[in-house]
C-alpha cells in the first residue's frame, strides 16, 4: 500500500483529487468507482475545482459503493440523491452514466446481480474511491465480511448505524437497518483504489487496514492483497501507523 499524507482534510483531498485526475484523464471511457460519507467530500471539492477549471469528466461512468435498504430514492439522506448533490452535479458527470445500487428494489437480490453484471458491461472500474468506517468497513462490508463477498444486501452494525444516525436528526431509529453493497471481492476487482481517510476517529482502523492481519473482522485490511491502492491520510487519521508504514507527506 502507498500511503500519503497532508497536514489535513483539505489537503487529502487535494491530493487525491490529483490521482483521480490523473488515473482518468486519458482514458476514453473512463469508470470511476464514488463513495459516499464525509471522508470523500474534499476530494470531490477539490475535484469539482478542477472541473471548473477545465477538466472534463462528462464522458465518466461512475458507480456508487452501496444505497441502504428501505429508504425511497428521493429521500435527501438515500445515496441515490447523496449522489446526485455531492458527485454527479459538482463534479459535471452525466446523470444517465451514474449508478447507484437499487436498494428500493422489489428483488434486491436481482438487483444486485444486475448491479454485478453493469460493472462488468462497462469495463469494469478504473479507480474505486474509499472511505473507511470507525469499524474499518469499505462500503456497508461490515466486519465479518468474506474477501471474495459480492453485492449483496447486509445488515450494518451498530456502530455505523450510530455514526450515520448524524444524517437523520442525530436518531439512530430513522437510520435504515440494512444496505446494498458492493462485496469486498467487487471492490477488489477495480483496477486502482484511493481510499481517504482523516480525523483521529480513523486512526485505529486506518492502522489496523496497514499493518494488521487480514481479517474479515477488519474488512478494509483485504485491501492489502491489492496491487494498487493508495491511501491518503491527513495526520490525525495516520497518527497510530507505526514508522515502518512509510508514509509520504506531499505538498499540496
Ligand atoms: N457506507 C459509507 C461508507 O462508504 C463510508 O466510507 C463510511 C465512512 O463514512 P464517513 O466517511 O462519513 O466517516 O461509512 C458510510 O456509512
Amino acid at each position: 500500500m502507498r500511503i500519503l499524507l497532508s497536514p489535513d482534510a483539505a489537503g487529502a483531498g487535494e491530493i487525491a483529487a490529483t490521482l483521480v485526475a490523473a488515473s482518468l484523464r486519458d482514458l476514453p471511457a473512463p469508470v470511476l468507482g464514488v463513495a459516499t460519507g464525509s471522508s470523500p467530500q474534499p476530494l470531490y471539492r477539490a475535484l469539482a475545482a478542477r472541473v471548473h477549471a477545465g477538466l472534463d469528466l462528462s464522458r465518466t461512468t461512475a458507480f456508487a459503493l452501496d444505497e441502504y435498504v428501505g429508504l425511497p430514492v428521493d429521500h435527501p439522506e438515500s445515496y441515490h440523491a447523496v449522489i446526485a448533490r455531492e458527485v454527479t452535479a459538482p463534479l459535471g458527470l452525466d446523470a444517465e452514466r451514474v449508478h447507484v445500487p437499487e436498494g428500493a428494489a422489489a428483488d434486491p437480490v436481482a438487483a444486485a446481480a444486475r448491479y454485478e453484471a453493469a460493472i462488468v458491461a462497462a469495463g469494469g472500474v478504473d479507480l474505486q474511491i474509499l472511505g473507511i468506517g470507525a469499524n474499518g468497513h469499505i462500503g456497508f462490508n461490515e466486519p465479518g465480511s468474506d474477501a471474495d463477498s459480492r453485492t449483496r444486501i447486509v445488515e450494518l452494525a451498530p456502530r455505523t448505524v450510530a455514526d450515520n444516525s448524524r444524517f437523520f436528526d442525530g436518531d439512530a431509529g430513522r437510520v435504515p437497518t440494512h444496505a446494498l453493497t458492493q462485496g469486498i471481492g467487487t471492490i477488489l476487482a477495480a483496477r486502482e483504489i484511493v481510499l481517504v481517510a482523516w480525523g483521529e476517529s480513523k486512526a485505529d482502523a486506518v492502522a489496523r487496514a496497514v499493518e494488521g492481519p487480514q481479517t474479515a473482522e477488519l474488512p478494509a485490511s483485504f485491501l492489502q492483497r491489492h496491487a494498487r491502492v493508495t491511501l491518503v491520510l491527513d495526520h490525525a487519521a495516520a497518527s497510530k501507523l507505526s514508522p515502518n508504514s512509510l508514509p509520504v507527506e506531499v505538498a499540496r
